[in-house]
């Protein structure tokens, strides 16, 4: 019989994967964790919570990626802030009836995206219950710059730009992408980054979020919006768009630079992955969208929202 293995066995396995670093006070072990907050940089801290049922389901998710997606998710915000990833907090709800092969496939999954982008997991909580998985991620970052990057940034004329493609990310994508911290870093090296968010909720949701806290408006060139060839080619056209607006998790990068360093970006992309200009912020506010044939209409915050009813919101 396999010996019983709980909460503190897999606190210890956790904590041997994850040895302090040279530079924490105090990681996992003790009822909080020490850090020295750097002097010079701003400290960016985010948390964001996926919920088996919600978030994903198990299969197809493994419990590998669904604790890699916790991690990753919360990577997507610091990019969005023009943030570098230092430590992070992991609380989980283990479903009791899964055992401890699955809790460690959960924080291994985290771990291995933990080592690559170089974030210590400092401490956590452990439950378990007879409900389903739950795994929440807190953040600790700095800003790679002297200032981090807001929504609220953009003013009329800047251009608008997306990284890599859009739509489809139910089709594995949302377990499996890259969270844009390189990219972000690397934008933000070759140009002033003026606004920036994540696009966790669908391009046609995300935008009005630094719409608002500018206080500006946009126009989008629907011709320019890179679709996923994860939309499946069988949609008609328009819904293809639908699908890339507001399918959500795509976890890319929606920002805005001035004309100046939007002209430098599309001359030469400092990017490895695909960059497009798909508009310009304007000063009436709302956002327009040109279409390929002349006709504009204006575009509608669709996307992805929580329900606190069990309703949508235009029910
Ligand atoms: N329950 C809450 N209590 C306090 N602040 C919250 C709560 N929920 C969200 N917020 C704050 O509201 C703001 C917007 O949160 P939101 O979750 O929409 O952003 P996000 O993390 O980029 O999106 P997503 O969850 O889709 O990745 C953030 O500043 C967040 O910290
Ligand atoms: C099983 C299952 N059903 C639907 C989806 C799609 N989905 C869930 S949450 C979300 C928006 C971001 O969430 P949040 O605002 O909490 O960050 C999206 C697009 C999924 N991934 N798995
Ligand atoms: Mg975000």
């Amino acid at each position: 019989m396999t010996p019983p293995f709980h909460e503190f066995d897999l606190i210890q396995w956790i904590r041997e994967q994850c040895p302090d670093s040279q530079t924490d006070l105090l990681g996992i072990g003790d009822d909080t964790a020490i850090l020295q907050p750097l002097k010079d940089r701003e400290l960016l801290l985010a948390t964001d919570m996926l919920m088996e049922g919600t978030h994903f389901t198990l299969p197809p998710a493994t419990p590998e990626l669904a604790g890699r997606k916790a991690l990753a998710v919360n990577l997507s915000d610091l990019a969005a802030m023009g943030g570098k990833p230092h430590s992070a907090l992991v609380s989980l709800a283990l479903p009791q009836s899964k055992g401890p092969e699955f809790a460690k496939a959960v924080m291994q999954g985290m771990i291995d995206l933990a080592q690559e982008f170089q974030v210590q997991l400092i401490g956590g909580d452990t439950n378990s219950w007879q409900g389903p998985l739950v795994i929440n991620v807190a953040i600790i970052g700095t800003a790679l710059q002297a200032q981090s990057v807001t929504r609220s940034g953009s003013t009329p004329g800047d251009w608008i730009f997306v990284t890599g493609k859009l739509g489809g990310s139910i089709h594995s994508h949302h377990l499996t992408f890259t969270p844009r911290v390189d990219e972000a870093n690397r934008l933000s090296q070759s140009v002033t980054i003026k606004s920036m968010i994540d696009i966790s909720d669908g391009l046609a949701s995300d935008l009005f979020h630094i719409l608002d806290e500018s206080k500006v408006g946009a126009q989008i060139n629907a011709a320019e919006i890179p679709i996923s060839n994860r939309v499946t080619l069988d949609h008609p056209q328009t819904s293809r768009l639908q699908h890339a607006l507001s399918d959500g998790e795509d976890f890319e990068l929606l920002f805005t630079v001035s004309p100046e360093d939007g002209k430098r970006l599309v001359s030469q992309n400092p990017l490895q992955i695909k960059l497009t200009h798909i508009g310009e912020i304007t000063q009436e506010q709302g956002a327009v969208l040109h279409h390929a044939d002349g006709s504009r209409t204006s575009l509608k915050r669709t996307g992805w929202e929580h329900s606190l009813s069990g309703q949508k919101r235009n029910d």
